[in-house]
C-alpha cells in the first residue's frame, strides 16, 4: 500500500512565491533571487511531504506561473510571436519567454500580447490556454521536468514526477486556424513526451504520474481512441517506468472501460467528486493494475471523515489485496490552502470551527494516518488519532452554530413573484432610457480601481488595529473621491466607487454575512502571483446589516452621473468560498441570494439607479458532464434572479462575467434577464460574438475591448477595431464600451493611459455611426 498526494501547494505558506515573483517582474529584484525562492519552496515542499511519512513524493508540481504553461515551454508549443524575445539575445532568459507568454511583453520595442487564460476545470484556477497549429512540430524545450528531478535527487528523494498526459495537453490547448484537429498532433507530439521519460527513466525515476482529467469528462470517440494508441506507445517504449494515470473532478462514468484498459500500473480516481464510482472500478480493473483511491479532499478544506474512509479502503482490501491499494488526495492540494497551524487568532477563527478543519499540510498527515489505520501491524498505535478524528466530525455534526430556523424559513417562503421582475426587457430599455439618458455607447467600468499597495496597507495596518475605524474609512472616502472625480475628468459615462474598500470580491461579503468563517493566512493560487483567501461557509447564512450601501451612496453624493452600484452575485459567492459539505450546494446558494436581494433593495432605496451583479464564476460553476448541466443552471440561474429581481423597471441590473466561453449556456445566460451583461472578450478576439450571430441575445452588452490581465497599454485603435466587429452582430443602441473585468491588479498610470484610449475608441465609434446616419 502505497501514500501519495498528486500535488502539494508551490505558492509558499506565506506566498513566498507571489512576493518574490512580483519583486521580480518590477525589476526589484534578480533573476538569481527570483530562482532561489522556487528552489527554497520546491524544498521545503518535498521536506513536508517525507517528513509526513508519504511513500511517493511528488515533483514538477511546482510552477513560477502555470502547470499548463510548463508543458507548453516544455514541448516547445511556443507561439511564432514570442519568438524574437529569446532570438535578439537581449539578456532573456527561458524564465523572460515564459513570463512574457504569460504575460504579454512591452519593451524593447517589442508589443506582444499574452496568451490566453481560462479556467481549469470547475476551479478558481486559470491555467494558460496551449497554441496549437496545423502541422506544429515539437521538440523537447524546457528540461524543467528533468531539472526539478536532479534536483530533488540531490536532496535525497527519489521523486514521482507529474507531467500532464499528452491528451489532456492537446485538448486543454486551442487550433489557432480551422482546418485541422489538434488530437492529430499527438504523432508529433509523442516522440517528445517519449524523450522526456527516457531522460527520467535514465536518471533512475520509478513512478511517473500523468495527469488525464479529461478521462473523466465527457470524451469524443477521437480522444478515446487517441488515449489507446498513447498510452499503448508509452508503455511499450518504456515496460519498466511505472506510471499512474490520475482522473480527477469527475468521475470515469462512461469512460470506465477505456480508462482500465489503458496500460498504467495505477488508476487514480477522485472518490470525494464521485464516491459512487468504487465499486464499478473495483470491478472493471485488470488484475495486475493498482488503484489509487483519490479519498482526501483536495478542495475543500473539512477534515477527512476517517471512518468513511476506510469503508472505502476496506473495500478496496478485499477486492484487490492490499499490495494494489494506494492512498491519495483526491486531486492536486494546489486547490488547498497551505497551513492550518498557521490560524493562530482565535477571534478571526474559533477554536471550534478551527477543529473542524484541515488545510493542505494537515491532509499530508491524514493521507498517511488512513494508511496506518487500515493495516493491521500499525492500527493499534494510531487508533488514538482515529478518536480524535471522529471526536471532530461529530462536533461538526451536533454543533448549535449551523442551522437557523429564520434563514430556512425565508428559503422555504419563496414564491414565483420573487424570482422575476416587473416588466419584460423591452419595457425596462425604454424606462431606462429615458430614466438614465445615456450616449450611444455608454462608457464604464468592470468596477474595481486598481488596489495599490497603499490602500492595501491601509487595511493591514487598521486590521492589526494601528489605524483606527474613522482614520481607514475616511483614507479610503478620499480615494474613493479622487476616483470619482478621475472619472469625471475623463468622462466616463457611467462612474463606479472603486471597490477601494473591498480586499476580495467575495472575502468582503463573506465578512459581513452569518454563517461565515475567515483564515489569515488561507491563500489559495487564483493566477500567476495571484491568489485569493475563500472564506468559508460553516452555517445558514444571512444579512445582518447593509454591506456596500454606504460605499455606493457616498461616491453617488459626488458626481451627477449614475453611480454604479457594485455587488458580488449568490453563485460567485457560493463557488469562490470553501463550502459546507452537509447540504446541497444550491440550497446554500438561495440563503445568499436572499441575503443579496435585500443588499440590492437597500442600494436602491438609497438612489442607486445602476446595479450590477457580478457574476464571474457562473460558467465555472458548470457541471463537468453535460447530463449534469441543466439540473446547475435551473438552480444558479434561480439564485441569481432571486437576488436581481427586487427592483422597479427602471433601476437598471448589470451583470459581469469573465471567461468568455459560454456559447453553449447562452439561452441560460438570457433568463438571468439582465438589462445589462459586461463579458471578457479581448484576449480572444471577440470570439464570443460568435454566440451572437445564432441567438439574438436579449439585453444590451459590454464585450470587454481591453484586456486587464497583462499591464499592456492597448491602443485606442485597436479597441475601435474590436468595436467594429461587435458592431457587425450586436445593434449599436445595446453596445457598451468597456474593459474585460476590473482593474485591481493594475497600476495606476497604466489605468489612465488605457481608459483615456477606451474612451477615444468610443468617441471615434460614435462619430463613425453619427456619419453614416446623417
Ligand atoms: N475570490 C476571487 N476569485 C477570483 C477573482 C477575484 O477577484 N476574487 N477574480 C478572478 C481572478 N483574479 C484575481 C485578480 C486579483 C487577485 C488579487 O489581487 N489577489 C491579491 C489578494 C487580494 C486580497 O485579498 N488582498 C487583501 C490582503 C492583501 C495582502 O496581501 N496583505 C498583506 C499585507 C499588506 C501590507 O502590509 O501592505 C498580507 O496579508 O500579508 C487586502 O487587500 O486586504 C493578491 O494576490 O495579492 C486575485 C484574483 C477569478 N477569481
Ligand atoms: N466588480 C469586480 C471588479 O471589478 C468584478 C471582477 S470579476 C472577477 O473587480
Ligand atoms: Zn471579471
Amino acid at each position: 500500500m502505497l501514500t501519495h498526494i498528486l500535488g502539494y501547494p508551490r505558492i509558499g505558506s506565506h506566498r513566498e512565491l507571489k512576493k518574490a515573483s512580483e519583486r521580480y517582474w518590477s525589476g526589484k529584484s534578480s533573476l538569481k533571487d527570483l530562482l532561489s525562492a522556487g528552489h527554497t519552496i520546491r524544498q521545503q515542499n518535498w521536506q513536508l511531504q517525507k517528513q509526513a511519512g508519504l511513500d511517493l513524493i511528488t515533483s514538477n508540481d511546482f510552477s513560477f506561473y502555470d502547470q499548463v504553461l510548463d508543458m507548453s515551454l516544455a514541448v516547445s508549443a511556443i507561439p511564432e510571436r514570442y519568438h524574437p524575445i529569446l532570438l535578439d539575445k537581449k539578456g532573456n532568459a527561458e524564465l523572460d519567454l515564459y513570463f512574457a507568454m504569460a504575460r504579454g511583453y512591452q519593451k524593447d520595442g517589442l508589443d506582444i500580447t499574452a496568451m490566453e487564460m481560462t479556467k481549469w476545470f470547475d476551479t478558481n484556477y486559470h491555467y494558460i490556454v496551449p497554441e496549437f497549429h496545423k502541422d506544429q512540430q515539437f521538440k523537447l524545450f524546457s528540461t524543467k521536468v528533468i531539472d526539478e528531478f536532479v534536483e530533488a535527487k540531490n536532496a535525497g528523494i527519489l521523486t514521482k514526477p507529474v507531467l500532464i498526459g499528452p491528451v489532456s495537453f492537446l485538448l486543454l490547448g486551442k487550433e489557432k486556424e480551422n482546418g485541422f484537429d489538434r488530437l492529430d498532433l499527438v504523432k508529433n507530439l509523442l516522440p517528445v513526451y517519449l524523450e522526456i521519460l527516457a531522460r527520467l527513466e535514465k536518471l533512475g525515476a520509478e513512478w511517473v504520474q500523468f495527469d488525464e482529467p479529461f478521462l473523466a469528462m465527457d470524451l469524443s470517440d477521437k480522444a478515446k481512441a487517441t488515449y489507446s494508441v498513447v498510452y499503448k506507445e508509452i508503455k511499450k517504449a518504456f515496460p519498466q517506468l511505472k506510471s499512474i494515470l490520475a482522473t480527477y473532478f469527475e468521475g470515469l462514468r462512461d469512460n470506465l472501460d477505456l480508462a482500465v484498459s489503458l496500460p498504467a500500473c495505477a488508476l487514480h480516481v477522485d472518490l470525494v467528486r464521485y464516491p459512487e464510482q468504487l465499486d464499478e472500478v473495483l470491478a472493471a480493473l485488470p488484475a495486475k493494475t493498482s488503484l489509487s483511491l483519490g479519498l482526501v479532499d483536495g478542495r475543500n478544506i473539512w477534515k477527512n471523515d476517517y471512518a468513511k474512509s476506510l469503508d472505502f479502503i476496506e473495500k478496496a482490501f478485499k477486492k484487490l489485496g492490499k499490495d494494489r491499494v494506494f492512498i491519495a488526495s483526491s486531486c492536486s492540494l494546489l486547490h488547498s490552502p497551505c497551513d492550518l497551524n498557521l490560524e493562530t487568532n482565535e477571534q478571526i477563527l474559533l477554536p471550534e470551527i478551527k477543529d473542524w478543519m484541515a488545510f493542505a499540510k494537515q491532509k499530508l498527515n491524514e493521507v498517511v494516518t488512513l494508511k496506518q489505520l487500515a493495516q493491521p501491524e500499525t492500527k493499534e498505535s494510531a487508533a488514538h488519532l482515529l478518536a480524535a478524528n471522529q471526536h471532530s466530525i461529530a462536533s461538526r455534526k451536533s454543533s448549535n452554530r449551523i442551522h437557523k430556523t429564520p434563514v430556512k424559513d425565508r428559503v422555504a417562503s419563496i414564491t414565483p413573484a420573487d424570482e422575476s421582475r416587473k416588466s419584460p426587457f423591452g419595457v425596462r430599455q425604454q424606462k431606462q432610457k429615458a430614466a438614465l439618458n445615456l450616449p450611444l455607447f455608454p462608457t464604464t467600468s468592470i468596477g474595481s480601481f486598481p488596489q495599490t499597495d497603499e490602500v492595501r496597507g491601509w487595511r493591514a495596518r487598521w486590521k492589526k488595529g494601528e489605524l483606527t475605524d474613522a482614520h481607514y474609512q475616511q483614507l479610503l472616502e478620499d480615494e474613493t473621491a479622487k476616483a470619482v472625480r478621475w472619472q469625471e475628468e475623463l468622462g466616463i459615462d457611467v462612474p463606479v466607487h472603486g471597490e477601494f474598500e473591498r480586499n476580495d470580491m467575495v472575502e468582503y461579503f463573506g465578512e459581513q454575512l452569518d454563517g461565515y468563517v475567515f483564515s489569515q493566512n488561507g491563500w489559495v493560487q487564483s493566477y500567476g502571483s495571484r491568489c485569493v483567501k475563500p472564506p468559508i461557509i460553516y452555517g445558514d447564512v444571512s444579512r445582518p446589516q447593509p454591506m456596500t450601501v454606504h460605499w455606493s451612496a457616498f461616491a453617488q453624493s459626488l458626481t451627477e452621473k449614475p453611480m454604479k452600484g457594485m455587488l458580488t452575485g449568490p453563485v460567485t459567492i457560493l463557488q469562490w468560498s470553501f463550502v459546507r459539505d452537509d447540504q446541497p450546494r444550491r440550497d446554500t446558494c438561495t440563503q445568499i441570494a436572499l441575503a443579496i436581494r435585500d443588499e440590492v433593495s437597500d442600494l436602491e432605496r438609497a438612489g442607486i439607479r445602476i446595479i450590477q451583479i457580478d457574476e464571474p464564476a457562473i460558467r465555472e460553476g458548470l457541471p463537468l458532464r453535460r447530463t449534469d448541466w441543466e439540473g446547475y443552471l435551473q438552480w444558479a440561474v434561480r439564485a441569481f434572479r432571486i437576488s436581481s429581481t427586487g427592483v422597479e423597471d427602471e433601476t437598471q441590473i448589470h451583470t459581469h462575467m469573465c471567461y468568455s466561453e459560454f456559447n453553449d449556456i447562452i439561452q441560460s445566460i438570457a433568463e438571468m434577464d439582465t438589462d445589462v451583461i459586461t463579458i471578457e472578450t479581448s484576449r480572444s478576439q471577440m470570439e464570443l460574438l460568435d454566440a451572437f450571430v445564432n441567438f439574438s441575445f436579449p439585453s444590451e452588452i459590454g464585450p470587454g475591448v481591453y484586456d486587464i490581465h497583462s499591464p499592456r497599454v492597448p491602443s485606442s485603435e485597436e479597441m475601435l477595431d474590436l468595436l467594429k466587429k461587435a458592431l457587425k452582430v450586436l445593434p449599436a443602441r445595446n453596445l457598451w464600451v468597456n474593459p474585460d473585468c476590473g482593474l485591481k491588479t493594475r497600476k495606476w498610470p497604466e489605468t489612465d493611459l488605457a481608459m483615456r484610449n477606451m474612451i477615444q475608441a468610443a468617441k471615434e465609434l460614435r462619430a463613425i455611426v453619427e456619419s453614416v446616419v446623417v
